[in-house]
């Protein structure tokens, strides 16, 4: 539904003098989304996100590369087709962007006014749509009287109005509480099911991917680095950013004082710290006895946490495999063998 090939964006910076530099901030982007998905781009600050999502609908046009939307290429269409195209996809923003002067009801009418839409269509349109947000009794009303939530509603409803078969979502929860997050999720989820609308959002926040996300790309400096099912990504990042986003959601980090105590290589009196991450039929398996029972390793848990995603339930745990070398060894490699995955953090010296 969503396709960007080799798309790059640099933007010219003019300096006073007039002096020119220049900011690439995507770099030869490849990305497919099918429909009916809710993808998730995530990455820190800077990383190109916004710029991504922009290009999607050529708010911001890419520098080289081409992008297509329900198999027709925007790149190559003339002003005016590019404006009929723009009905298919509907955006929502951080800040809303309502006009503050119209009322509800005006604000989710104002784009098939623009379309030339007749007064009878429009409010045919528009009730069900207030309706489907949860606003039904808010239509007189002006965004000064509604909460942040509120507001992103009528944002929701709005971009909903010229029935576009893609949503795309620039930080859309990011102005808002935690509980009020949760219900805009929610209000996606069900439009997403219900519409079969697909839904591209980009976020910096590993609990909005968590919350609706079926896959999920990490972006850095303008690449995209990383790609996975939501399950795989939460269980075994393969990128050390990913790892990094992980560990700041899991807050699943060793004690300070150990962590401090950790060494990169093992030595002659060292136990590895491992990271286990597990899955599926490994989450009621009782591998931690047979570990000590099958390869005669004693395992210390310094941090253990269960977390339900998209239906999966997922182990995360950091432990310390206390026995001789070749022993934790052969340790690490059973608990790989029974799909755990396994990262080891590194090595304290042993205290017996
Ligand atoms: N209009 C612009 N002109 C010049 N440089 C820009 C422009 N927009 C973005 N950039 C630069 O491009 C890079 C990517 O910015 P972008 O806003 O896409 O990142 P982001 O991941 O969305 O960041 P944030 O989460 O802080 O919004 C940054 O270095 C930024 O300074």
């Amino acid at each position: 539904m969503i396709r960007l090939q080799n798309v790059s964006k640099t933007y010219a910076l003019k300096g006073r003098r007039g002096s020119a530099r220049t900011v690439q901030a995507l770099k030869d982007i490849d990305f497919h989304v099918p429909a009916g998905q809710i993808h998730g781009v995530i990455g820190l600050s800077g990383a190109g996100k916004s710029t991504l999502i922009r290009c999607v609908n050529l708010l911001e046009r890419p520098t080289t590369g081409t992008v297509s939307v329900d198999g027709q290429e925007l790149t190559g269409l003339s002003r005016q087709a590019l404006n009929q195209a723009r009905h298919g996809i509907g955006m929502i923003f951080q800040h809303f962007n309502l006009l503050t002067n119209r009322t509800v009801f005006a604000n989710v009418a104002l784009p098939l006014e623009l379309m030339g839409m007749k007064r009878a269509e429009i409010r045919s349109r528009v009730t069900p749509l207030l309706e489907l947000v949860g606003l039904a009794d808010k239509a007189a009303q002006y965004p000064a009287q509604l909460s942040g939530g509120q507001k992103q509603r009528v944002a929701i409803a709005r971009a909903l109005a010229s029935r576009p078969k893609v949503l795309l979502c620039d930080e859309a929860t990011s102005a808002l509480d935690p509980q009020t997050t949760a219900s805009i999720l929610a209000l996606l989820r069900d439009i997403n099911q219900k519409l079969g609308l697909t839904i591209l959002l980009i976020t910096h926040e590993m609990e909005v991917v968590k919350a609706i996300c079926h896959r999920v790309s990490l972006i850095s400096d303008g690449e995209l680095v990383e790609e996975a099912e939501v399950g795989d990504f939460f269980t075994s990042p393969r990128t050390q950013l990913g790892r990094e986003f992980l560990n700041d959601f899991l807050q699943l980090e060793p004690p300070r004082a150990l962590f401090e105590r950790l060494e990169a290589t093992p030595g002659e009196h060292t136990h590895p710290v491992v990271r286990l991450a597990f899955s599926g039929d490994a989450v009621s398996t009782p591998l931690i006895s047979r570990l000590a029972r099958e390869c005669g390793v004693d395992v210390s848990i310094l941090q253990a946490k269960v977390e339900s995603i998209q239906e999966r339930t997922l182990g995360l745990m950091i432990a310390e495999l206390m026995g001789p070398p070749a022993k934790t060894r052969e340790a690490i490699d059973y608990l790989e063998s029974h799909d755990l995955h396994v990262e080891v953090l590194g090595h304290v010296q042993r205290d017996d």
